[in-house]
């Protein structure tokens, strides 16, 4: 422990990540503050995983009900609005961080409340005062990107924020941007009664597997959302009575309520200070999440942008918080592939869910990114829908999956399930990428009956029994 610093460890953001980081070190007999300027818990607690789940789950259950004969008859009504968005606030806190700021606390942490930026080396300014650190961890999440499109920024659009905080449900709502946030949220507000159109430049989810796009894209279809497979805004305007007028690149208009921008996202970077260490915008980190190029600087979680998602980067800090300890305590540091001490998993499985109706539940690459990436794989499929386990759950059950297998190893690097409650199959996945378990091996991890497990079984005997 340093007396010549004001801490060991300063973390600038106190979302997830911010907040594993200090704790990891922290339980190493770290000194760690965190600087939060907003609420302790960041944006996955107030305004993005918590509330958005939240917003989608009543619907899910209600669907759920209606496709199972017995359950169906007994849910004939809608969703109640109002107790849906009660039900969400409540899982925000009512956007209130006490709970947060006391755990901090209890943790031992101390919690700098402002605005942190770098001042030199291993120096954090919160306000008129500057506090020292050994080691400084910059965890200050990711912003939205707003497309250069006229009149976007004066038309006072929805960002995610905005639409998972809402205390209403717009009549009409345009949702501009096809990936998870877009897919998600349309399908929120459609369950909640907003007439909603969704704008795609490209095909949904285009980042996974092809059929998944296409699956979702229907279910959203069926659940009464414009799906709009490549349309753009081309202008967009707020008139003085409040209703907003998009013009589209194919000449036409669409008029709503409400539209919502989630096209994307970027490195929270600005005004961080990068600059009095001489460390660029984009800046890369090495697996144990230090900042090239330093020996006492680390960027943990969104802002790296390796995976814009809480599990990832918390399994950073874990990894980053542990490295930090290790290297102000003089202790062994771990840092080959897979060790205490590195985030090796976000190279090779990092698992990823999309809360829509079907999910869409999948790790590692998909056909594409293992070709592309040089590897030689095979890849097979499976309809979800043929699975016992699966038929008993759902009445028509709709879904599909596939695993993408190494040739060279014979092992899974990529697997995608989509389906109703598909994210639970998701684990058993992960494991086997990161536990590289050959696929002959698989074979006696036995799926029980009747559970949609039993698509591991379907996948493996349509790969074919090993000789
Ligand atoms: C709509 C939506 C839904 C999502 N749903 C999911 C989901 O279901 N599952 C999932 O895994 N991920 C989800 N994500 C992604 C997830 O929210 C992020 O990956 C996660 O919040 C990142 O955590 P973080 O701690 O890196 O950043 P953040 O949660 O953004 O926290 C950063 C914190 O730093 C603070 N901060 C920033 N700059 C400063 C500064 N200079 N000084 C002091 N404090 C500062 C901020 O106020 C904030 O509290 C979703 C994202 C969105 C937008
Ligand atoms: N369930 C979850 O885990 C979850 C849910 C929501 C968000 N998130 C995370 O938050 C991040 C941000 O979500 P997101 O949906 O905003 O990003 P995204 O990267 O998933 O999707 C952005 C979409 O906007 C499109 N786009 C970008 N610029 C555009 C432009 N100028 N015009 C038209 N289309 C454009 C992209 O093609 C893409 O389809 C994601 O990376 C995701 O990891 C996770």
């Amino acid at each position: 422990m340093s007396t010549e610093h004001d801490y060991d460890l300063i973390v600038i953001g106190g979302g997830p990540v911010g907040e594993n980081v200090a704790d990891y070190a922290a339980k190493r007999g770290i000194r760690a503050a965190i600087v939060e300027e907003d609420l302790v818990g960041g944006e996955c607690s107030y305004w993005a995983c918590m509330p958005s789940k939240a917003l989608l789950r009543s619907g899910s259950a209600l669907r759920a009900a209606r496709r199972v004969a017995g359950s169906r008859e007994a849910a004939a009504g809608s969703l109640d609005a109002a107790a849906v968005l009660a039900r969400r606030t409540s899982f925000t806190s009512n956007w209130d961080d006490s709970g947060q700021a006391d755990w901090v606390a209890s943790a031992g942490i101390d919690l700098i409340r402002g605005r942190g930026r770098l001042d030199g080396s291993g120096r954090v300014r919160v306000g008129d005062r500057v506090y020292t650190a050994r080691a400084v961890a910059l965890a200050t999440g990711s912003v939205p990107v707003l497309p250069d499109v006229d009149g976007l920024a004066d038309a006072d659009p929805w960002g995610t924020r905005e639409a998972t905080s809402a205390d209403h449900v717009p009549p009409r709502l345009v949702v501009w941007g096809g990936g998870v946030a877009g897919s998600e949220l349309a399908l929120a507000f459609a369950s909640l009664g907003s007439r909603v159109t969704l704008l795609s430049r490209g095909p949904l989810l285009s980042k996974e597997e092809p059929f998944a796009g296409k699956l979702i894209a229907d279910a959203l279809r069926a659940e009464g959302v414009d799906v709009r497979i490549g349309s753009s805004p081309t202008r967009v305007d707020r008139a003085g009575d409040g209703v907003v007028t998009v013009a589209l690149d194919d000449g036409s208009e669409l008029q709503a309520d409400e539209i919502l921008v989630s096209t994307g996202r970027r490195p929270h970077t600005l005004d961080l200070g990068l600059d009095t260490v001489g460390v660029p915008e984009d800046f890369a980190v090495d697996d144990t999440l230090l900042v090239d190029g330093t020996d006492w600087l680390y960027a943990v979680g969104d802002i790296n942008g390796h995976a814009l998602l809480t599990h990832q980067g918390k399994y950073q800090a874990r990894a980053a918080g542990e490295a930090i300890a290790a290297r102000l305590n003089g202790s062994a540091l771990d840092d080959a592939p897979w060790g205490a001490h590195v985030a090796t998993a976000d190279n090779a499985a990092v698992p990823r869910v999309v809360f829509t109706d079907p999910e869409l539940a999948a790790v590692g690459l998909t056909e594409r990114q293992a070709r592309e990436s040089g590897l030689d794989v095979r890849a097979v499929e499976y309809d979800l829908g043929r699975v016992a386990g699966s038929a008993l759950h759902a009445d028509d059950y709709s879904g599909r999956a596939k695993l993408v297998i190494d040739n060279a190893k014979n092992i899974v690097v990529g697997a995608t399930f989509v389906g109703q409650d598909a994210a639970e199959l998701l684990h058993a996945a992960t494991i086997a990428i990161v536990g590289e378990v050959p696929i002959d091996r698989l074979w006696h991890a036995v799926p029980a009956y009747p559970t949609m497990s039993e698509i591991w079984l379907r996948l493996l005997e349509a790969d074919g029994r090993p000789d």
